[in-house]
């Protein structure tokens, strides 16, 4: 099947639409990170930088480290944003943007999120790094696909019924890591967790400024939940998205989240900077030895 140009949209320098990269921009492991300055943090850690180009919130830098050619490219917040980046990225890899047909041989691609979250645990210290074995997503993305084969629906039900979750929200979906690719990152200093996915940082995290928030006792809610041994630990915006679409279109993805945010004991990092970068580092370490 050919894909008309209102589907596959290119630039006119043969670019596709958002990111605005061409196929031969971009390595196979490919980091995310939410902020556009995040970028240049982590490919300061670069050998060499071969290729800088953005679009919008989407910041490319490609280059070499310990002769490993890295990607990394922000996101900007939330799992819309997500399925730009992944649709993309993929089209990069598995369609022929001359002939606009999907390759017969499929690539996947490794991709690590490099991002900041909140815990909802008192006993997560600030600062702690956290990798995501289950995402829950709020977010309603991957409802949008055919994509029951990628979820995990007991968990998904047990964690309705325990928050007496409302039909007027998007129902909850839980995909899991990819875990080859999560003993490359692992290590003693990472906890695993899981994470829940919100489709905004105020309301949708139980964050309470000037506005009521719907149902009581959001936090305390998602604290008390238990799944197979297991609790969760943190809120983010973007890891059930990039979970979710990976599974989907056969990429290997990983969440690392670095917890700036105690939601538990109304903590935040005092070095934020400092500790985003030490969790940039032991990826770098992690992926390029
Ligand atoms: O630091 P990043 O990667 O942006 O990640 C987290 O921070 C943002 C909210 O402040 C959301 O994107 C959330 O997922
Ligand atoms: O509490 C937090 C901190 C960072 N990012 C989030 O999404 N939530």
């Amino acid at each position: 099947m050919t894909l008309p140009p209102s589907e596959l949209i290119l630039n006119p320098d043969g670019s596709i639409y958002h990111l605005n990269l061409l196929p031969e921009d971009i390595a196979n492991h490919i980091i995310t990170v939410g902020d556009p300055d995040r970028v240049a943090e982590v490919s300061s850690f670069f050998d060499t930088i071969e290729l800088k180009k953005g679009k919008r919130e989407f910041h490319t830098h490609t280059g070499l480290l310990n002769g490993k050619r890295l990607t990394v490219i922000s996101t900007g917040i939330g799992t819309d944003n997500i399925d730009i980046v992944l649709n993309e990225l993929d089209a990069l890899v598995n369609i022929d943007f001359e002939s606009r047909r999907v390759h017969a041989r499929k690539k996947s691609l490794d991709i690590i999120r490099i991002g900041t979250s909140g815990a909802i645990q008192a006993d997560i210290p600030v600062d702690t790094f956290l990798m995501t074995e289950y995402a829950i997503g709020l977010d309603g993305l991957l409802h949008f696909y055919d994509s029951s084969w990628v979820q995990k629906p007991k968990m998904a039900k047990a964690f309705v019924k325990h928050c007496g979750w409302s039909e007027q929200k998007a129902a909850p979906y839980v995909v899991a890591y990819d875990d080859t690719l999560a003993k490359l990152l692992l290590s003693n200093r990472i906890r695993l967790g899981v994470t829940v996915t919100s489709t905004g940082f105020y309301g949708p995290q139980g964050r309470r400024l000037r506005l009521d928030i719907e149902g009581d006792s959001f936090i305390e809610k998602l604290g008390s939940f238990q799944y197979d041994g297991r609790q969760i630990t943190n809120l983010e915006m973007e890891t059930s998205g990039i979970y979710g679409l990976s599974k989907l279109l056969g990429h290997r993805a990983v969440s690392m989240n670095c917890i700036l945010a105690n939601r538990a004991t109304g903590e935040f990092s005092k070095h934020p900077k400092k500790a985003t970068q030490a969790l940039i580092r032991h990826c770098l370490e992690k992926i390029c030895g």
